[in-house]
């Protein structure tokens, strides 16, 4: 990795890749079911923005989550670009068979460093969804699929309140050795601040190279891009986003959506480094979701050029 230095002491990576999990963050929360159309034709827009990777769907219970019940129909209608990658969220194998029989390349597992978080999530222990992870892996590799895994509730837990960094390394070097190539620590609830980000950080580092460890801010209490900030200053080079601040968790009251793929995309050229995205596109894309929802933009990029 290639690393700049700005002002002061940090280096920054000279390269940013952005994980858009608008399709799939962003809209497992709404409360109208959005119409697989739309979800196609938001996917389809964002494919254009130069984003590498665009999250889709998930396939998990639609019981559970019913926004994403019709996860086969998106993912057989996007059309797939070549230098852009798909990952879905699969919990279980079944899940991973259902993705496999629509030709998924690129699953994400989603664990949590919260028992009762993971118990309302996914109904189990963190141990046990270790392990049930360990049958998915074993079937993805046979298959050739590439896994990516979610540490939630890395900064704070809606149930339980502070989490202890240690624990974040330990679920994330779990799922490093079981086989995933990154891991995306969540703050679910965007509670953590610079502070604590740094201090969960230097924990997972002693255990992952920086390579391999993303971020994935929620802007609850408006600290995500501060939050980045101070990732980004400490070699991490994979940042997700959700484009115009969709989302939420199903199993996480309250929290808001995500850093707003615009934002985070403008403050990283704006420091001079590199993402491959192209804002004015991804405003477009942002647009279209917002007048096909019926809500405002949650990015204040978005808000500030819109009336330029
Ligand atoms: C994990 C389960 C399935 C366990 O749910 P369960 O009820 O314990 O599972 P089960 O094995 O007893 O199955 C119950 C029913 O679900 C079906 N089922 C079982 N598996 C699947 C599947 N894969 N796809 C479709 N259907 C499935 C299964 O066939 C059965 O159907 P029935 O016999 O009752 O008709 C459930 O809890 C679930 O789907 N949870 C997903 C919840 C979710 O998607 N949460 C939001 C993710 S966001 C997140 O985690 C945070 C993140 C990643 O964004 C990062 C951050 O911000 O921190």
């Amino acid at each position: 990795m290639t690393l700049i230095k700005l002002k002061g002491d940090r280096l920054f990576p000279e390269q940013i890749k952005i994980v858009e999990v608008g399709p799939r963050d962003g809209l497992q929360n709404e409360k109208e079911v959005v119409p697989t159309l739309i979800k196609v034709e938001f996917i389809n827009k964002l494919s254009l923005c130069g984003l590498q990777v665009v999250e889709a769907t998930s396939f998990v219970s639609p019981k559970w989550v019913p926004q994403m019940g019709d996860h086969k129909d998106v993912y057989e209608a996007i059309t797939k670009h070549r230098n852009v990658s798909y990952p879905v969220l699969v919990p279980n194998v079944k899940g991973l068979e259902a993705a496999l029989s629509v030709g998924v390349k690129e699953i994400a597992i989603f664990g949590a460093a919260s028992e009762t978080f993971t118990r309302k999530n996914i109904n189990c222990s963190i141990e046990e969804s270790l392990q049930r992870f360990e049958d998915v892996m074993m079937l993805a590799k046979q298959e050739q699929v590439k896994v990516r895994g979610y540490v939630s509730c890395a900064l704070g837990c809606p149930y339980e309140g502070n989490v202890k960094p240690r624990v974040v390394a330990e679920v994330a070097a779990r799922l490093y050795k079981m086989g995933c190539y990154e891991i995306s620590l969540g703050d679910t609830i965007g509670v953590g601040t610079p502070g604590s980000m740094e201090k969960m950080l230097e924990e997972v580092l002693k255990h992952l190279p920086s390579e391999a460890v993303a971020v994935h801010c929620h802007d609850t209490y408006g600290q995500a891009l501060a939050n980045i900030l101070i990732a980004v200053g400490m070699g991490v080079n994979v940042v997700d986003a959700s484009v115009a601040g969709l989302g939420g968790c199903p199993y996480a009251k309250g929290a808001s959506g995500n850093v707003a793929t615009e934002d985070v995309v403008y403050m990283l050229h704006g420091m001079g480094i590199k993402t491959g995205v192209n804002l004015s596109k991804l405003l477009e894309a942002g647009e279209f979701i917002c007048a096909s929802l019926n809500r405002p933009n949650g990015s204040k990029v978005a808000r500030a050029m819109s009336k330029l």
